[in-house]
């Protein structure tokens, strides 16, 4: 029960589907049978842009590519009305605007993503060591380490220049995204992260990870660690990852690198998404539970995984890790965004297996000490 494995399958979502669906209902309305009214629903193409703050036509990113297919957005509303032969109309009168995602400013093209310094203080490290290896949860401004149903570690603030995750998004607009798709799971995924040099600030990214992350994440769980293999994944409406432990071969740690560079509303309010500026204080940064798209952890029971223990959100700038191993049983929940993509840069450490201990020597024999007490017949004789 490992995490996806390389299958790939072409999306099957295209296009916005009103059109596709438009056309195959009009010929069979032909049909003599008294005709069923259409629906007059205008349905949302959910496309979403993700542009610079003073341009609309910037550059619309590869996240087009997840789009909901019609189909998936009517599910997921649970407003189909009819069965799969209703008539979508395509109103004129109803102006069908695509949302528009504003990123914040970004980076120098030149900077490098940097760790959060507060996490590289060397009493808050040694504090953290010491809490994982006891299996306590610990929590301070930066850090949450939760072991209940196993150790997960959060560094809410990974990276001290955030608004470097905007050139991360831009460069992934670059990228060739594979559709991963099987029983288990459907997400988009790139290739490793060492094959991406030419997109400057993923480069960035995979350099940090390989040198001063690892290293700090080997300090604080104990584990060795010599190596990473990573990928950027993009969940759209409907994506989701069922229940694995990530143990493959010599995977040590787990991590996930959450992006959400965007600033959104509550459900309930009728706004869209906002410009990031900040100034709604109703605002969350980046992800919502309503968005669906929670990593779950789950609680092993004798047979295996039984019940969803913690939930954890993605959050703009959050890197979650944790050990891989027997226990480490998770999923991620089914994105219900329409509007904006789950995106992350996930991955493993690797490392050499901890060594095993060495045989213990069989338990010395219990010994019956021979006792003297006559045995008693009760045969007559
Ligand atoms: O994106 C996440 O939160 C977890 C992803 C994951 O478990 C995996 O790719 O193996
Ligand atoms: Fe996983």
């Amino acid at each position: 029960m490992n995490s996806p494995s390389k299958e790939n399958e072409k999306p099957t979502s295209s296009g916005t589907g009103v059109q596709d669906d438009a056309g195959v209902c009009e010929g069979e309305s032909a049909s003599s049978e008294a005709p069923r009214p259409p629906a007059k629903r205008p349905l949302s193409t959910a496309v979403i842009e993700i542009s610079d703050t003073d341009s609309d036509d910037s550059d619309v990113c590869a996240v087009n590519s997840y789009q909901a297919s019609a189909d998936e957005v009517k599910r997921i509303r649970g407003e189909s009305p009819w069965e799969d032969d209703s008539i979508v109309v395509d109103d004129n009168k109803v102006e069908i605007k695509p949302i528009v995602a504003q990123l914040n400013p970004r980076a120098n093209r030149m900077d490098d993503p940097k760790l959060n310094p507060a996490i590289k203080v060397q009493e808050t490290k040694d504090s953290l060591a010491a809490n994982w290896k006891d299996f306590k949860d610990f929590t301070n401004n930066e850090i949450t380490l939760t072991c209940d149903p196993f150790r997960v570690c959060l560094l809410n603030n990974f990276l001290a220049n955030p608004e470097i995750i905007n050139n991360i998004v831009d460069d992934m607009n670059t990228l060739d995204w594979e559709r991963k798709k099987m029983d288990l799971y459907q997400f988009h995924q790139t290739t490793d992260l060492a094959n991406l040099t030419w997109q400057r600030s993923i480069r960035g990214i995979y350099e940090l990870l390989k040198t001063e992350v690892m290293s700090w994440v080997s300090e604080v769980t104990g584990i060795e660690l010599t190596s990473v293999s990573a990928s950027c994944s993009l969940y759209g409406p409907g994506d989701h990852l069922l229940v694995h432990d990530d143990l493959l071969a010599d995977r040590r740690v787990a991590f996930i690198l959450y992006l959400a560079p965007w600033a959104i509303s509550p459900p309930a309010g009728t706004a869209g998404i906002e410009n990031g500026s900040g100034d709604n204080h109703k605002q969350e940064c980046g992800w919502g539970a309503h968005m669906g798209g929670a990593l779950e952890l789950l609680a092993r029971g004798e047979a295996g995984p039984t019940h969803v223990a913690r939930r954890l959100l993605p959050a703009n700038n959050r890197l979650a890790f944790f050990k891989v191993h027997t226990d480490s049983y998770h999923q991620v929940e089914e994105v219900l965004s329409l509007e904006l993509p789950r995106l992350s840069i996930n991955g493993w450490f690797h490392g050499p297996a901890p060594p095993t201990p060495p045989p213990q020597p069989p338990p010395p024999p219990v010994y019956i000490s021979p006792h003297n007490n006559p045995v008693r017949s009760y045969f007559l004789y």
